[in-house]
Parts: structure tokens; C-alpha cells; sequence
């Protein structure tokens, strides 16, 4: 089977893009799985921290489901959701459209650019609740704001939402990433509490209005970034710390950085998401899922995006002293 993909990114959280509009590959539920394993691997495959599977749609320009690097499937993406976007927007050559995820149709859009020459995609991330079961999360409490975890940890407090995949968020003086990477594990390996697993993201405020967040992601492990992470913590540091409601938030993370900006109208909360959705390369694999082996063709890389990223990059670098 001969799929053209192209690899992508946003925020250096990577993935592989597979367009079943243009083609239609009838792959069963089973081969999402399978392809998933086999082609995100970091040591055999191509290399990745998930699949976006783009599909044609009834309500919406088009359709995204997104595969982890281990084979399952989240509720959303907020970063492969901007690499979706820019693929969407591209091919049918309008700024603003919307994409249907696994719990909502979002609108999504092309906007000012965040960083001098990053193409920058919008993306809105809804429906929002704290409540423990839209994780879910076991509790004795309907939600779980600043609260001790002590499964997890002694001294840190965390809070549950779901964006609408299920996250919990510690607000930190500096982030640890040994620390991150264990509670991390344990989280994910502790269905009595997280049924479904959780994503875990820690926080370190470095002034009004801009945070440093690192995430441990359901199905992955540490990642550079993950944009429905970095929209919860932007939630979370505006309730529980010193970030305004309605203006842009600097989300430094270890691919780059994002905007994110957090509302509230009648009561309910609501992200926006903006930042870039880069193509590394596109090429074509051929795979053979019966015998689990694949061969890429060769790969035409889009230089000149890469080198424009590479600037942010370390900019982003520079304003966590990396
Ligand atoms: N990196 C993504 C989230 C991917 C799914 C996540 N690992 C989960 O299982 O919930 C993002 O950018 O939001």
C-alpha cells in the first residue's frame, strides 16, 4: 500500500499527515493502530509523536483523527490540529474554515503571524470542563482545582481538566523534567485514577502573561509540546495565577512557542490556539502491514519554511536560557 504523507509540526511536537481526501485507503480501525506502531516509531520507523489521519466530512471542510506514537487514539490535538488547518487552507485556499475532532466541529483560520514570517493557524480548543468525569478522572469531588494527587506526588497540587482530552496541570517554580517524567509514568499507569490515562503538564510562570510548559503526553512520554497542554496550563495559570482573561499568552516550550488566549462567555471557558503548523518533508511510503515493513521514498523537503522556523526556534530557545 503507497500512502503520500507529508511530516509536519507545530511546535516540534512532529507528525505524519495522511490525506484520505485525496485518497481513500479504506483503512479499517485496526491498521490506524498498526500503521500508527509501526511508522511512529522513533528507532524503526519514520518517526513520529502520532498520525493525523485527515478524512473527508459531512459537517465540516474536513475531518482530523489523531493516532499516538503508541497506537492510541486521542480525543484531540491542538497542535496537529494547526497542521491540519494549514493543509485544509491551503487546498481549498480559503482563511477560515472548520474541522471536525473526535467532540467537536472548530472553527480554524490563518491570523497575524505570532513570529516574524511563521505562517500562524488559529485553532479553537472546546468544549472545556473541569469536571472529573470529562477525564475522567476518579475523585471524591466533582472537580479537582489545586488539589494534592498523592498517588503522584507529596508536596504538588494539580488541577483536572479535559480540553476535551484529559490533562491534569501543576503550577512550578522551576520545571523538573526527571520530576515531570515520573509522575508522568505513574499517571499513566494508574487506571484506579485516570482510567484512560492523562496527559501531565508542569508550569513555571516567567512573568504576567508568559509560562514555560513542559508535558509528559498520554501515549508519547515527553514531548517538545503539546497544544491542547499548553492551552490547559494557559487556562489553569490564568485562574490560579497571574495571566489575564482575552489577551494573547507566550507559551514557551522545547520546539518553540505558542499564543494562546483564554475566555470565558457565560460561564464557560475557551481556548485559542495560534502558532505555526510547519511541513518538514513530503514523500511516500510503501507499507506492507502483513510482514510490519515499510520503505520511503525520497523525501522532498520544504527548506526554506524549516530554515524560517529554525529562527523562532531559538528565539523560544533563548528566553528559557537554552
Ligand atoms: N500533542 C497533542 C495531543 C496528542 C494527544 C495526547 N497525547 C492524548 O492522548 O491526549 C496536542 O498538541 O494537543
Amino acid at each position: 500500500m503507497k500512502i503520500p504523507y507529508i511530516k509536519c509540526h507545530g511546535s516540534g511536537n512532529d507528525f505524519i499527515l495522511i490525506d484520505e481526501i485525496e485518497k481513500d485507503f479504506g483503512f479499517s480501525e485496526k491498521e490506524r493502530e498498526e500503521l500508527s506502531l509501526l511508522l511512529c516509531d522513533r528507532e524503526n520507523g519514520i518517526g513520529s509523536d502520532g498520525i493525523l489521519f485527515v478524512m473527508p466530512s459531512e459537517k465540516a471542510e474536513g475531518r482530523m483523527r489523531m493516532f499516538n506514537l503508541d497506537g492510541t487514539e486521542a480525543e484531540m490535538c491542538g497542535n496537529g490540529l494547526r497542521c491540519v488547518a494549514r493543509h485544509m487552507i491551503e487546498k481549498l485556499g480559503k482563511k477560515e474554515i472548520a474541522i471536525e475532532t473526535e467532540k467537536a466541529v472548530l472553527p480554524v483560520s490563518q491570523v497575524e503571524e505570532i513570529f516574524p514570517e511563521i505562517d500562524t493557524f488559529s485553532v479553537m480548543i472546546e468544549p472545556v470542563s473541569f469536571e472529573v468525569d470529562s477525564l475522567p478522572m476518579n475523585f471524591a469531588g466533582k472537580e479537582a482545582v489545586d488539589v494534592k494527587i498523592p498517588e503522584l506526588s507529596e508536596e504538588r497540587t494539580f488541577t483536572a481538566l479535559s480540553v476535551p482530552n484529559p490533562h491534569i496541570v501543576t503550577i512550578v517554580d522551576s520545571v523538573d523534567q526527571e520530576e515531570l517524567l515520573s509522575v508522568g509514568k505513574k499517571a499513566n499507569d494508574l487506571p484506579e485514577v485516570f482510567p484512560n490515562g492523562v496527559n501531565v503538564s508542569y508550569v513555571q510562570v516567567l512573568e504576567k502573561n508568559k509560562i514555560f510548559v513542559r508535558t509528559f503526553e498520554r501515549g508519547v512520554g515527553l514531548t517538545n509540546a503539546c497544544g491542547t497542554a499548553m492551552s490547559a496550563s494557559s487556562l489553569v495559570s490564568t485562574i490560579l495565577g497571574p495571566n489575564d482573561l482575552g489577551t494573547p499568552i507566550v507559551v514557551i516550550n522545547k520546539g518553540g512557542l505558542v499564543n494562546c488566549v483564554v475566555e470565558k462567555d457565560n460561564g464557560r471557558f475557551s481556548i485559542q490556539l495560534r502558532g505555526n503548523g510547519t511541513n518538514v518533508y513530503q514523500a511516500e511510503v510503501d507499507v506492507d502491514l502483513g510482514a510490519l515493513t515499510f520503505e520511503v521514498s525520497e523525501k522532498q523537503f520544504f527548506a526554506e519554511e524549516n530554515a524560517t522556523y529554525e529562527k523562532l526556534e531559538a528565539f523560544a530557545a533563548s528566553e528559557i536560557g537554552g
